[in-house]
């Protein structure tokens, strides 16, 4: 893969639709539209050409798109051919433009690691783009949007600005000392910056992995004793038949997840196999995952049935590790003898809910999305392991240089451990010793990205 190569790739999805975009970028951009259009298009002016291959047969009429470079998403010079959306049409244009031997066709992620690797984007906001062409909700829009617009890197600029000013300073207290006259002034206060930074630091990374699960969902794991009607909740709740629902006790044996967009948070509700103590070695296997999915769960719904020779809850409590996020709801409303109210100390239930009339649904549904969204509120800066990783690599050495202060140790370990933690610090914009990450980052792009 080589950077100087003319690509090509369709951005739009394969199959059929009006218009189809075909990407063009590198070197030969002129060259391969002078091919097919018999000229070059003025600059970032849309114009419509017929598009024919080198056997002069007419291919397709469409609106085409140069940038000159730099003045493109790549950096490079660039082309759109926007093309009607047969596949036909597609493969024939495609086929013209690999034809003229200037062009090849893109690898994944490849224009925006050029566009990266041309200073157009810094890798928080490449991420962004990612993000925002895979959000699937509201809320992860904003958030992808927030980190296009440089939330992240903002932040993480400043803390690296100030680290400069704090290195400067500690290396120029190192100045002072070869004349024998050290100035103490200086090496504190770059101690001081480094220490309020440090402590910005790890109140962002303290932010419960918001962000992360912004991304890819918050988990709601739905467990209780068999026959609960937890697999009913489930299919209710997705709005179709995903897990098998029975009146024989023990039916749901594997974790089964639905995706759903609850009010425009990602929610990923997990059914579960009814927990009780069972000599059958599959469901106890069933159980065993049920436990370990409620325990990773960032919500539990405990079910319970109720129990219509008394109005005490039936079956024994399950006991979930103390910081687990819990709501009891009661089912089978519609055929509870015994009336339960909202927060009855005997029934210890949240919420009562008929899966079959739909009774407390909406009700239940708009708690999950108060609970997620309240963790929300402060929007998360971090969106990734990889962030997680950099910053907590940038705390460890900020830690070393308040401990090696403490005891008085050679100022010179100060000044490389705040170069060490704007090395880390670094990644995550790509300032600095980033190839080894390129390759991972850009690959879970899409083609023609
Ligand atoms: N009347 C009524 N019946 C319900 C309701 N919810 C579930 N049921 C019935 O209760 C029985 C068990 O429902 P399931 O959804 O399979 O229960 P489960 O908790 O998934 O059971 P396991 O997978 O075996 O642990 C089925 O016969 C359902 O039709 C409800 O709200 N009202
Ligand atoms: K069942
Ligand atoms: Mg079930």
């Amino acid at each position: 893969m080589s950077n100087s190569d003319t690509i090509v790739a369709l951005a739009t999805a394969p199959g059929r639709s009006a218009i189809a975009v075909l990407r063009l970028s590198g070197p030969s951009t002129k060259a391969i539209l002078d091919t097919l259009c018999g000229n070059v298009p003025e600059a970032r002016r849309a114009s419509l050409r017929r598009l024919r291959n080198s056997a002069g047969e007419l291919l397709d009429q469409a609106v085409v798109l140069y940038f000159s470079s730099p003045a493109s998403f790549t950096g490079e010079d660039a082309a759109e051919f926007h093309l009607h959306g047969g596949q036909a049409v597609v493969s024939a244009v495609l086929r013209a433009i690999l034809d003229t031997g200037l062009g090849r066709l893109a690898e994944p992620g490849e224009f925006s690691r050029r566009a990266f690797l041309n200073g157009r984007l810094d890798l928080t906001a490449a991420e962004g783009i990612a993000d925002l062409i895979d959000a699937e909700t509201e809320a992860q829009r904003q958030q992808a949007m927030r980190q296009l617009e440089g939330s992240l890197s903002e932040t993480v600029e400043s803390w690296r600005d100030r680290l400069i000013t704090a290195m400067a300073l500690t290396e120029a207290s190192l100045d002072f000392s070869d004349e024998g006259d050290v100035p103490d002034g200086l090496i504190d206060e770059g101690i001081a910056i480094s220490s309020a930074v440090h402590t910005e630091i790890v109140n962002v990374l303290n932010d419960g992995r918001t962000g992360e699960r912004l991304r890819t969902g918050f988990s709601v794991a739905i467990v209780g004793p068999p026959n609960a009607g937890k697999s009913t909740l489930l299919n209710r709740i997705a709005g179709r038949e995903v897990a098998i629902v029975s009146p024989f006790a023990g039916t749901t044996r594997d974790a089964i997840e639905v995706r759903c967009d609850i009010d425009g948070f990602p929610v990923v509700f997990v059914d579960t196999a009814g927990l009780r103590d069972t000599e059958d070695e599959i469901e106890r296997e069933g159980v065993k995952r049920a436990r370990q999915r409620a325990e990773a769960a960032d919500l539990i719904l405990q079910l319970h049935a109720p129990d219509n020779q008394s109005s005490q809850i039936s079956g024994s409590e399950t006991i979930w590790p103390i910081d687990v996020e819990l709501i009891a709801v009661r089912t089978k409303a519609d055929i509870s003898l015994f009336p339960c109210t909202v927060g009855d100390a005997n029934t210890h239930a949240d919420f009562v809910i008929s899966a079959v009339t739909g009774q407390g649904i909406d009700d239940l549904l708009l708690a999950i999305k108060r609970r997620i969204s309240k963790r929300t509120i402060q929007a998360p800066l971090i969106t990734r392991e990889r962030h997680r990783r950099a910053l907590i690599d940038t705390v460890a050495h900020l830690e070393r240089i308040s401990e090696t202060s403490s005891r008085a140790i050679n100022p010179e370990f100060i000044a490389e451990d705040m170069r060490l933690s704007l090395r880390a610090l670094g990644q995550i914009t790509g300032r600095v010793g980033v190839e080894h990450i390129l390759d991972k980052l850009f690959s879970g792009f899409c083609i023609g990205k």
